[in-house]
């Protein structure tokens, strides 16, 4: 595969062999790195090894000869200059935790991760920070509107690498991008973090309004009212605005509301047809991780005192048995407001 950058035979550890791990560790296998993709489960490592597939996560996918996995910590991160964290985020402590003693001190290290750890609230650069015992400003987050299996057939996808150290962001940037994965960087983390989290939260609500039947319109109305969501918490934590006008906000928010690949948006759709939340998560059996961030948005909301209508509704319907009806009847009654004050406020924007 010809890449926008030949960097050799360099390494680099994925961690864990999901989806979205996969797929960026055909990325990185295609621009030229030794990757090995480590996973918990034996069966999954042998068949990635000897049939080049991982059937559960990307059917029909062809996975390149430089591509091997491991179950072993220390054997997958041995010499890797990029270590990719693609873990659910409720694992990503415990494996940062596993990892930790085989990193090494010079790696690059990137997440890919959407979601908050669910008991503390922490973005996953925190809990990266944390366990790996790294200054948060040395971290780079990916994101952005990429769903794994259109990547993995190597379809045009746009995505951003956030990092308050620029030569980091840029060096993840060398190292993703090619002719099919365009990469840009961005100095906003925090911005980056929340809006690739709380975008799941509005799939489902997607999800749900299209099972309900309804139309492109209340379509319309859940992006632009959600995107306000996601821009009033993350400036509250500190996000620059304008990033929610970009691949981690809109581009984020448009690609998993409108696209049946989306897990959250399917999990949605399944709700609205009455199906009981752990059954919808069994079928599923891939992380819906709008579940655990409606949740943390919840008490996000509370702790930075902003208004989540939509993602107060979902968490009626999925927490305290309310039928997605009553939560959309809900939303249509609230208070009379005025849009351009609120526009205003939600983008930090100060009319005169
Ligand atoms: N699939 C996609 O298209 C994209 C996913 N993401 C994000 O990437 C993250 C991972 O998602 P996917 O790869 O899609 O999930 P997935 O459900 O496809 O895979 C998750 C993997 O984590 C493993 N795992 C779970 N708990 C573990 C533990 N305690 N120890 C070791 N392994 C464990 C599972 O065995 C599984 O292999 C999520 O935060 C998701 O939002 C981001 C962009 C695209
Ligand atoms: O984040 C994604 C695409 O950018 C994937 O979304 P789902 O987790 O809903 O499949």
């Amino acid at each position: 595969m010809k890449t926008g950058n030949e960097v050799g035979q360099r390494k680099a550890a994925v961690l864990v062999a999901g989806s979205w791990g996969t797929a960026l560790a055909m990325v990185l296998s295609d621009n030229g790195y030794q990757v090995t993709l480590w996973t918990r489960n034996e069966s999954q490592a042998e068949e990635i090894n000897t049939l080049h597939k991982n059937g559960k996560y990307l059917q029909d996918c062809l996975l390149p000869d430089s591509l091997s996995a491991s179950n072993s910590m220390a054997q997958a991160l041995e010499g890797a200059e990029l270590v990719l964290f693609a873990s659910t985020s409720s694992a990503m402590r415990e494996i940062a935790k596993q990892a930790a003693p085989y990193v090494s001190s010079d790696a690059l290290i990137v997440h890919a991760t959407k979601g908050f750890e669910g008991d503390t609230l922490k973005r996953m650069t925190t809990v990266l920070s944390e366990e790996l015992g790294r200054p948060e400003e040395t971290l780079v987050v990916l994101s952005g509107p990429s769903h794994a299996e259109e990547v993995a057939k190597r379809m045009p996808t746009t995505v951003v690498v956030a990092s308050a150290d620029q030569a980091r962001a840029e060096q993840a940037q060398d190292s993703f991008i090619n002719n099919y994965f365009r990469v840009y960087t961005n100095p906003d983390l925090i911005g980056v973090e929340v809006g690739g989290a709380i975008k799941n939260i509005i799939a489902l609500g997607a999800g749900m309004s299209d099972g309900l039947g309804f139309g492109a319109n209340a379509k319309a109305a859940l992006l632009t009212r959600g995107l306000a969501e996601i821009s009033r918490l993350g400036t509250a934590m500190g996000a620059n605005a304008l990033t929610f006008a970009g691949l981690a906000g809109v581009g984020d928010l448009v690609v998993t509301c409108t696209s049946n690949l989306s897990r959250n948006w399917r999990a949605g759709h399944k709700l609205a047809q009455g199906i009981p939340l752990d059954e919808v998560l069994e079928q599923m059996g891939m992380v819906v991780e709008g579940v655990k961030t409606t949740k943390a948005a919840r008490y996000l909301s509370e702790k930075y005192n902003v208004e989540m209508p939509i993602a107060d509704q979902l968490y009626s319907v999925l927490f305290e048995g309310c039928e997605p009806n009553t939560a959309v009847n809900r939303l249509m009654g609230r208070g009379r407001t005025h849009e351009s004050e609120q526009v205003a406020q939600d983008w930090g924007l100060h009319q005169s």
